[in-house]
């Protein structure tokens, strides 16, 4: 009896409908992959923690000063000793190693998973990078090694939705001198190229632990303008700055960000404190502010901004100026007479606004011997144990732009030279409620006279600035990189021998400039005081 042939299965798609269809079979094996992946998944982290133990332990050993091996060796086999004699010991040991293994190797599983294609081998070139400043020929077992395991020197780290490296925190040999500049500048500097540059990153040196962890800090916002901010009296916000930098936050008022899409971009992350509005309308936030505190108590009575050309010293001092108005008597002087403060000219509270040079000169003056005016006035109240007399209680406040210019002009006419004049009220000036702000352009810093650089403690940079210039202006270095791209009025601050600061000073333009946003014209000129009665009428705002 011959055999019935089995009947074929159809396998093929030739000539009918194929009995697994491809989707089908491909979504089976990507299902039995995770399978299998979810069912090793603990393995795998267990075996991780273990390395990761490991790695822990053999970073301890190496980092334990010689004559201190030879008792923690035996300590431990007494240990070990002790544990394999209790009942139950070598069991519980063990149950111990797997419970620390799986807890060390489960966030960090966590961690690699997004990790995006290329970040390990970021990660793994960096690692690379730093092995001739983090290894030493005499180290037995180095933790950086070329070839060797990055995963147990980085122990944190994330990436940002365009792969980029947002945060790392890593581990150093103790051996590593941490605590000499260079050698942090060093390794700073290398990680700022490697990671990326055009961001501001943050390096935070945690010497006892032998850790460095590096942040990639948000964009400040540009959608802050020139508004009334509540502060108390003597306070003069002089821009935001990180939540992290400062304790206090004050309610602003944020419109749309006005920045370019270039910088976002550069520095790849969003702005800090503030949700772009989502609207046209301003919104309310809340915001970490630079605060300066002017008074008779004030250790900084006095400030000095400094910048490249274009980079919003002029808008710092209309916006100081706009707040001082609210308490105190304004004397602008314009050195560059460019006429950007012609919008403060008879205003209610401003004095002068002078630009010639004839005019600068007996402004000067003027506010010289009112300083010593008002400097006899509170001595002689004092000694009388009366309060302060009427007419100094209001603070004066002298702005003056580009006093580098003025003594240029002045040695060139045979003048005196207008910063001598400066050296009264900048010298009594916190006793004579007088406050003195200059600013200048960083090239011009050499020009300024002793007076000035050495009573203004209160100091700002702003601009595209190197780390160098940061430290020469205000006597510190930033914590962080300074990024060759900024929008005007983006720098640094630091008052006295405080923290520095990264800053953004409010929008405060030229209410007269048509270039400017038509909102923030409007907001200057919402700020500025009644037209004084018994000054000249002020020019009319062009679009006002
Ligand atoms: N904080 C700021 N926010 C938004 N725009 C700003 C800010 N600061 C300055 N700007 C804009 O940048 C331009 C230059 O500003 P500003 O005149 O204040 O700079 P500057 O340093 O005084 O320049 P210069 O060297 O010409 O004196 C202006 O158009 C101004 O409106």
């Amino acid at each position: 009896m011959g055999r019935r042939p089995l009947p074929r299965l159809r396998l093929g798609s030739a000539g009918g409908t194929p009995l697994v269809p491809p989707g089908r079979g491909r979504a089976f094996a990507r299902s039995t992959a995770d399978g299998v992946a979810d069912v090793l998944q603990p393995l795998v982290a267990l075996s991780r923690g273990l390395r990761v133990l490991a790695a822990v332990g053999r970073r301890k050993w190496t980092e334990l000063p010689g004559d201190r091996r030879g008792p923690v060796f035996t300590l431990a086999v007494a240990c070990g000793f002790v544990l394999y004699l209790l009942p139950y010991g070598p069991l519980a040991a063990a149950i111990s190693l797997i419970g620390a293994a799986g807890w060390a190797g489960r966030g960090r599983a966590g961690a690699a998973t997004e990790t995006p294609a290329d970040g390990t081998e970021r990660l793994r070139t960096l690692y690379e990078a730093l092995v001739p400043y983090f290894s030493a020929s005499e180290d037995p077992s180095p933790l950086y090694s070329h070839g060797g395991d990055w995963s147990e020197a980085f122990d944190s780290f994330a990436f940002d939705e365009n792969g980029r490296l947002t945060r790392l925190r890593l581990h150093y040999p103790a051996y590593f001198t941490d605590g000499e500049p260079a050698a942090r500048t060093r390794i700073e500097q290398l990680l700022y190229a490697k990671s990326g540059r055009g961001r501001e990153y943050l390096f935070e040196w945690d010497e006892e632990a032998n850790n460095l962890t590096l942040t990639v800090l948000p964009a400040l916002s540009t959608a802050i303008h020139a508004q009334r901010f509540v502060t108390a009296p003597g306070e003069t916000v002089l821009g935001f700055t990180d939540p992290s930098s400062v304790q206090r936050t004050l309610p602003v008022l944020a419109g749309p960000e006005t920045c370019g899409e270039d910088e976002e971009s550069a520095e790849g992350t969003r702005e800090v404190g503030l949700k772009k509005a989502a609207g046209d309308g301003p919104e309310t936030q809340d915001v970490p502010p630079v605060v300066w505190r002017t008074g008779p108590r004030s250790t900084e009575p006095h400030l000095l901004a400094l910048g490249q050309p274009g980079s919003g010293t002029t808008t710092l001092l209309r916006s100081i100026a706009l707040q001082a108005l609210s308490q105190g008597e304004v004397l602008v002087v314009d050195g560059g007479g460019t006429g950007e403060y012609a919008c403060l000219s008879g205003r209610t509270g401003v004095l002068a606004v002078e630009c010639g040079p004839a005019g600068m000169l007996a402004t000067l003056e003027w506010a010289g011997h009112e300083t010593e005016r008002r400097l006899i006035a509170a001595n002689r109240a004092r000694q009388l144990r009366h309060p302060p007399p009427e007419d100094i209680r209001r603070p004066l406040w002298i702005l003056l732009d580009r006093p580098s210019v003025m003594s240029h002009l002045a040695a060139a006419d045979g003048r005196t030279d207008p910063q001598e004049l400066l050296s009264v009220p900048l010298r009594h000036g916190r006793a004579a409620n007088v406050r003195v702000v200059v600013a200048d352009q960083l090239d011009a810093a050499e020009a300024l006279s002793e007076a000035v650089r050495s009573h203004t403690r209160a100091r700002v940079v702003l601009g595209p600035v190197s780390s160098e210039q940061v430290t020469a202006v205000l006597g510190a270095p930033p914590h962080t990189t300074p990024t060759p791209e900024v929008p005007p009025g983006r720098g640094y601050a630091r008052l006295g021998a405080g923290p520095v600061h990264r800053i953004q000073v409010p929008a405060t333009p030229d209410p007269y400039d048509e270039a400017a946003g038509e909102a923030e014209r409007q907001a200057v000129l919402r700020l500025l005081p009644a037209p004084d009665p018994a000054a000249p009428q002020a020019p009319a705002p062009v679009g006002g």
